[in-house]
């Protein structure tokens, strides 16, 4: 049997026993947890999806524009219901404040990321995250570790099931309308992710830390993903953006989700949309929880800019890529911008 993590202390009993281990403290320093916010266009998706409506190419527009100047927008209207929100919001802080002995029956092996952990200890000199997390890939189905998946609290299953169903359609719907606000085929975004896309789910749980000027809850970094859907905590802010080099805030919407760009859907647009970075700061008082569903093209599937985007004025920025993964894991262990990797 692969070897758990044995001396696993969760940055939640750092938290409690009010420890701030060195490893957690970034040497430079004095982060600023709480810049101006970032104006975040807001895009009512009934009417994005809605081809007769007048109004389409209105959010069509908000779309583009949020995705070309700060990589990211708020979806709103999407129809699935504040309830069940609530409800999923729920399982995942239940599950956070479930003993350690019933977390660990979910813990991630040392050499993997799926199940319940906190960072990986990669590197001698890496400063960690403030974060405990449940990491559990989703689709295709047949990819599911179900010895991952909690059984406590009892509907964990029954409520992720049909979160991760919706958040697919949802997916769909974004990807067609990204491609659409270009002026390009529909699929071609989702196409390029293929068949065997992968979805997978990081619950990410931010315990009060007692030195947000010093710890973050995750360091710099864009995603990896074609895109990404984060549930933010209803009440309790903590992400920021980086925008013309300064870090800005992202607003919490309670009932509406935050869709970056990641690197691979940056490539595909040749460099037209833009992956943000983004940190989380950590909170003195208030623990956090969000839940991060990132799209992912299938690695064995190449992907490439868009042919259509390439012209005489925005000549073809990145190649085309295979298992653009596993270089971004390259890449991000050695504090470089994976997509740089992707240039040409
Ligand atoms: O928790 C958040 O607000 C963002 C988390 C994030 O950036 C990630 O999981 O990649
Ligand atoms: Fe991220």
């Amino acid at each position: 049997m692969a070897e758990t993590l044995t001396v696993f202390k969760s940055v939640q009993e750092l938290a409690n026993s009010n420890e701030v281990p060195e490893k957690y403290i970034h040497p430079q320093g004095s982060i600023n947890t709480s810049p101006s916010l970032l104006d975040v266009p807001e895009v009512d998706l009934s009417l994005l999806i809605s081809p007769t409506s007048p109004a389409r190419q209105q959010e069509l527009n908000k779309l583009q524009s949020g995705l070309k100047s700060c990589g990211c927008f708020q979806v709103i209207n999407h129809g699935i219901a504040d309830s069940f929100i609530d409800k999923v919001r729920e399982i995942s802080k239940q599950f956070f404040a479930l003993p350690t002995e019933e977390k660990l029956k979910y813990a991630r092996t040392v050499d993997d990321i799926e199940g319940y952990g906190n960072d990986s200890v990669l590197l001698e000199k890496q400063t960690l995250d403030w974060t405990d997390r449940l990491y559990l890939n989703v689709f295709p189905e047949d990819i599911r570790k179900l010895q991952f998946w909690p059984q406590k609290p009892e509907c964990f299953r029954e409520v992720f099931e049909e979160y991760i169903n919706n958040l697919k359609l949802l997916s769909v719907s974004l990807l067609k309308a990204m491609a659409t606000s270009l002026n390009v085929d529909e699929n071609c975004f989702l196409d390029q992710c293929g068949e065997r896309g992968t979805m997978v789910a990081r619950f990410n749980f931010y315990p009060p830390c007692p030195r947000p000027d010093v710890v973050l809850g995750v360091k710099p970094h864009a995603d990896g993903s074609a895109i990404t859907i984060l549930l933010q905590d209803k009440e309790v802010e903590g992400l920021q953006v980086l925008k013309d080099d300064q870090w800005f805030r992202v607003p919490a919407v309670p009932y509406g989700f935050l869709i970056n760009v990641g690197d691979q859907v940056e490539i595909m647009s040749n460099g037209i949309f833009k992956s943000p970075v983004h940190r989380v700061v950590t909170n003195a008082e208030r623990e956090r929880n969000t839940l991060a569903v990132f799209i992912m093209p299938d690695t064995d599937v190449g992907i490439g800019p868009v042919e259509k985007l390439i012209n005489e004025e925005r000549p073809r920025v990145y190649k085309n890529v295979k298992n653009y993964v596993e270089l971004f894991f390259q890449y991000y262990q050695q504090g470089r911008r994976p997509i740089e990797a992707a240039m040409i």
